[in-house]
């Protein structure tokens, strides 16, 4: 069906989606840029594009295992086209009431015809219709037989991650992190704190008129979660620089990083980009600290000088730089060293629901490999009596706590207790002893760790 503009949206959805087939750009980016490009449609067109491709891909496995009850063929082995189809069609039928059954199968039926596969339409037709007949006696895998299945096909995980997760956090604590990854992610702002008390409340006072509804972060007094997910970039305050978009616990790092610190002069964030730690930290030192925000890649820095200036943080500088390459012109310069690095990610699937494709085995172990180059170098940098702060936004022990003591055991720091920089709500034991596991679902925030050192005189 056409919008009155004779926009496709089902149409666009399928492009995204085989384009994401074909190993491309993060969904959550193209998506963007599709609804940048599209920005003249109808706020129904536009939700209806960003729910099917979002849900389609949050419940990949979920949909094929469906699909799988009623083709003959198996998913992966239809054509990529007629494989988005099916999924698209039911995820339609499945997750979205509001569509009739009958609109979500002709739709599907008419962009086979249109995209060339005329032979195909029968078929797409006939697994659809039978979906609409039988979905209220789907058969699912059984729980207490084949736990590792039911959590894998009911919340849509890679089996591989749901058996790593029973095995490190038992099963209550994985279905709520499964439960929670499917859940609509909530968008928070970080209020930079060079606003005075009255700045304050005229922002909060705008933000509510323009429907944005802030409420306040139960972890921090300057985070504030909005009832708004689109346009953030066009509410007030923004462009003036009085906040900036984050998650409460990239905030966390830094408070983490800054905590119970007499002063801080020099700060190094050794993965910068896009900016979020790092601006955070210069908003925080501005007037007695710097920060030095470095990252490989050039386009990525841009995006640091970016946000920098729209927040009007002079006490920050960018640098393109390989973090793996040692530079030795900042051996025991830095007061605080920020190793916030490149990692699997399992921790923002919610945000970003194709990193669970996407991450294998392998690459996991390639990216903890990357994580100890770093480690080494950064170690270099801290003053005797100074800090590093590593983090990722992951939950894999292999990338985490594992990683930390290969870091305590190899370099000459010591791990040091996280609680004067966590709200009351994460601490616990492991966290007295240096390390912060944040778990979405139990925790309010993504997933994501946290490890402080201090760097033995
Ligand atoms: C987890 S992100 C950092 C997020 C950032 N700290 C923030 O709070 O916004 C990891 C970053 O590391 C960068 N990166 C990857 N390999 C790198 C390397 N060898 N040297 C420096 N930066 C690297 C990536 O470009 C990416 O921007």
């Amino acid at each position: 069906m056409k919008t009155e503009n004779g926009v496709n949206t089902r149409g666009l959805v399928l492009d995204m989606l085989l384009e994401l087939e074909r190993g491309g750009e993060y969904g959550n980016l193209l998506l963007k840029n599709v609804l940048d490009k599209y920005d003249y449609l109808d706020g129904r067109d536009k939700a209806f594009i960003k729910r099917l491709t979002e849900g389609v891909l949050e419940r990949r496995i979920q949909l094929d295992y469906v699909l799988g009850q009623f083709s003959k063929s198996p998913v992966n082995k239809c054509k990529p086209l007629i494989r988005c189809l099916l999924r698209m069609g039911a995820y339609q039928i499945l997750f979205m009431d509001y569509i009739p059954d009958s609109a979500a199968c002709n739709e599907a039926v008419k962009l086979a015809e249109s995209r060339h596969f005329h032979q195909l339409k029968g078929f797409v037709n006939g697994v659809l219709r039978s979906i609409s007949r039988g979905k209220d006696t789907l058969a699912w895998p059984d729980r207490e037989r084949e736990a590792v299945r039911y959590f894998s096909v009911m919340y849509s995980m890679p089996e591989w991650i749901v058996r790593m997760w029973l095995t490190d956090y038992g099963g209550k604590v994985t279905e709520c992190m499964l439960q929670a990854l499917l859940e609509p992610r909530p968008v928070t702002i970080r209020l930079s704190q060079r606003i005075s008390a009255q700045e304050k409340e005229a922002l909060l006072t705008a933000l509510e008129e323009c429907g944005a509804h802030p409420v306040v972060h139960p972890y921090l007094d300057y985070a504030y979660t909005l009832g708004k997910t689109e346009g953030i970039a066009s509410l007030p305050g923004f462009e003036k620089g009085q906040f900036a978009v984050q998650d409460v616990s990239s905030m966390l790092v830094t408070e983490c990083a800054l905590a119970g610190r007499d002063s801080t002069q020099f700060l190094l964030d050794v993965c910068a980009a896009p900016g979020g730690k790092a601006i955070h930290a210069a908003d925080r030192l501005y007037g007695s600290g710097r920060v030095q925000a470095r990252d490989i890649s050039g386009y990525k820095a841009g995006l640091i000088q970016e946000n920098a200036r729209r927040m009007g943080l002079e006490n920050l500088e960018v640098r393109i730089w390989d973090a793996t390459v040692p530079d030795e012109s900042m051996k025991e310069k830095v007061d605080v060293v920020l190793a916030d690095l490149p990692c699997s990610g399992l921790g923002v699937i919610g945000r970003k629901p194709d990193i669970k494709y996407r991450v294998t085995l392998e690459s996991l172990q390639e990216v903890a490999a990357l994580q100890r180059r770093i480690l080494a170098n950064a170690a270099m940098y801290v003053k005797p009596g100074g800090r590093l702060v590593y983090s990722t936004c992951t939950i894999n022990k292999a990338e985490n706590e594992e990683q930390a003591a290969w870091f305590a055991s190899h370099f000459p720091f010591t791990l040091q207790s996280l609680n004067n920089g966590l709200p009351e709500a994460c601490r616990n034991a492991e966290t007295e002893a240096g390390m912060c596991q944040l778990l979405p679902g139990i925790h309010a925030a993504d997933g994501f760790f946290i490890a402080c050192f201090v760097r033995k005189e």
